[in-house]
Formats: structure tokens, sequence, C-alpha cells
């Protein structure tokens, strides 16, 4: 394959993934110019290229050095190390983004009766994720056959095709709309951002550390809060015990008021009323709760 110097990501080219990777990446300081057919997006500032596509097929662009990184689902990404041939096994998580949260589960009809994977025995199982499918199985010692389907694995019950199904869920949602219950769950997921196990030792490995910092920064600052109050010194140990998990606070002193102390604190998560009405009864006034922009360690 030709050797290239600008990086290419894979992302979602239409569907859940799409809209907060594109964020994402904007928020790292990556702007795309969208070519006319949208499939490949040339990077304004930063040498990075975007390539968009089905989500299915990212883990294999990425293995075939088509793309250097992707942002995907755990289980499009698992379902392809555990499916392909030996190339696939180099792939890995890079980061979790936070974003695309679901859960592969098995679910079974409503009025059946279900122990424990044992039940399965001998049972048609719906999935679009054979693979991991296989492995879960294996691993409980059950023997099952495997209906693969594309997509609809809900219905599959109803219409006689399987006995039960494995399949996406995250609200819940579809599973009771086709009278289902979720009894074991196969893999928690996430959108990743996956590449290979082996950076690239040219200036794309360069930019995916450079990337990857960034990334952090931007991630870190997604779930950080900037807490600033002002408390007397008498209170300041009730209000500190109570302050959300984060580095030491920084205190600061207040002009004209010797007693009194201005107190920032970076706080790792959302801070919530109830924490707030909290740390007021302490003894804390002036509270503000402030997003945090940038950050760079
Ligand atoms: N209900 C859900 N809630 C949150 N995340 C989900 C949900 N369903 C799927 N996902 C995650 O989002 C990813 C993309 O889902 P989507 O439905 O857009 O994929 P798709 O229909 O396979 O799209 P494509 O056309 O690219 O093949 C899934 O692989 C999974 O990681
Ligand atoms: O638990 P819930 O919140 O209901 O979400 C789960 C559903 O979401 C996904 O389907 P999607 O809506 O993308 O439809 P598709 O798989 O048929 O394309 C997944 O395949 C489940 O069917
Ligand atoms: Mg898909």
């Amino acid at each position: 394959m030709k050797p290239r110097d600008r990086l290419r990501i894979a992302m979602q080219k239409s569907g859940r993934l799409t809209e907060p990777a594109l964020d994402l990446l904007n928020r790292c300081g990556l702007t795309f110019r969208q070519s006319r057919d949208k499939l490949f997006c040339f990077g304004e500032g930063e040498p990075v290229d975007l390539l968009l596509v089905r989500d299915d097929d990212i883990p294999g662009l990425i293995a075939q050095g088509v793309c250097d990184l992707g942002i995907v689902g755990r289980n499009v990404l698992n379902e392809f190390k555990g499916t392909a041939g030996d190339g696939a096994a180099t792939l890995t998580e890079w980061r979790s983004l936070g974003f695309g949260r679901c859960r592969l589960s098995i679910a079974v009809p409503q009025d059946v009766a279900y122990n424990g994977p044992n039940d399965l025995s001998g049972l048609r199982i719906a999935t679009s994720y054979p693979g991991l499918l296989g492995t879960w199985l294996r691993e409980q010692g059950v023997v099952a056959t495997t209906i693969t389907l594309a997509g609809s694995v809900e219905i599959a019950p109803k219409l006689g095709t399987a006995d039960v199904i494995c399949d996406l869920v995250q609200s819940g949602g579809t599973l009771v709309a086709n009278q289902l219950r979720e009894t074991d769950v196969l893999l928690q997921s996430e959108a990743v951002l996956a590449g290979p196990d082996a950076l690239p030792t040219d200036e794309r490995g360069d930019m995916i550390e450079l990337l990857l910092k960034r990334l952090d920064g931007v991630i870190q600052v997604r779930e950080s809060r900037l807490l600033l109050l002002q408390t007397s010194r008498n209170t300041l140990d009730a209000v500190t015990r109570l302050l959300p998990g984060g580095p030491q606070p920084t205190l600061l002193p207040v002009a004209g008021q010797p007693d009194q102390l201005m107190l920032q604190a970076l706080c790792a998560g959302e801070v919530s009323w109830r924490q707030l009405e909290e740390i007021k009864k302490a003894g804390a006034r002036e509270m503000f709760v402030l997003p945090v922009e940038k950050m760079l360690a």
C-alpha cells in the first residue's frame, strides 16, 4: 500500500455515533471540509482526514491499514476481533469515549421461565453478533443454535424463527415492545477509539499521540466542573469535607475580610443542586459551578 503522511480516521457515515464522534473530533481541534459525496472529508487545519463508512466496516479498514484509527462501538470491534483472522487480534481500544453506551444481552420471551444460561441449551438464538455470542456460550458450556440476522432481531421469537435473542439493549424499550425480558449481559459497550496495537513510527504516530493527549483533555473537561465558593475560616473544614471528588482545592484570601476565604475546586463530574445545598448549609456562600472549556495538564 502507498505510504500516507496524513492520518485517516474512520467513523460512522450516518447513525447513532456520527454526531457525537464528529463533535468530539471538533473539540480536539479537528475540522473537516466535507467532500461532495461525503465519504471522504479533508482535514482543514491538522493533517487528519475522515472516512465516513458503515460502522461494521471500521475494524476491517483499520486492520487492512486503510485507516489509522476508527470510532466504533466496542460491540462491533470485539465481534470483529472474535471472528476475523489473525490480523484482528492486533486491534486495540485506545480510548473509551463515553457515548453510544449500550449492552449486548440475552433476552427471552416474557412468559418463559429462565433460571440461567443452561436453560439456553438446544435453543435457537437470533443475533447480529454470532462471534460474541459463540464465545459466551462456550464459556458457559452451553450448546445452542445461532441464527444470524442483520437486524430486527427482536421480532424473531414472535415470528417463530428463533426461541430467544442476543441483541443490543439501551433503555430496554425495544425488548418491552416485543414482550421480551433481559436475562444475561454479555458485554457493556460504548464508542471507542480503535487502532492497531502498535502506532505507526512516522509522522502519523506523532499525530496520534497529539490527538490522544487532546482527547484526554476533552474527556476530562467534559466531566469536570469548577466550583467556586466563599467560606469563613471556621467553616472551611466542614465545607471541604462535602466537596465532590477531585484534586485538592485552592484557597485564596478575600480582600478586606481576613476571616473569609475564596475556595476553588475542580470536581470530577456533575455537581448536583442537592450537593450545593448541603455545602451551603455547612457554611459556604457565593457559590458558582462553571463548566471547564479546555484543560492541559
Ligand atoms: N439503542 C442504543 N443506544 C445507544 N447506543 C446504541 C444503541 N444501539 C446501538 N448503539 C451503539 O451505536 C452503534 C451504532 O448503532 P447504529 O444503530 O447507528 O448502527 P447501524 O444501524 O449498524 O449503522 P450502519 O449503517 O453504520 O451499519 C452500535 O454498534 C452500538 O455500539
Ligand atoms: O433498549 P433500546 O433503547 O430500545 O435500544 C435497543 C435497540 O436499539 C438498537 O436498534 P436501532 O434502534 O438502531 O434499530 P435497528 O437495529 O433495527 O437498526 C438495537 O439494535 C436495539 O434494537
Ligand atoms: Mg452497522
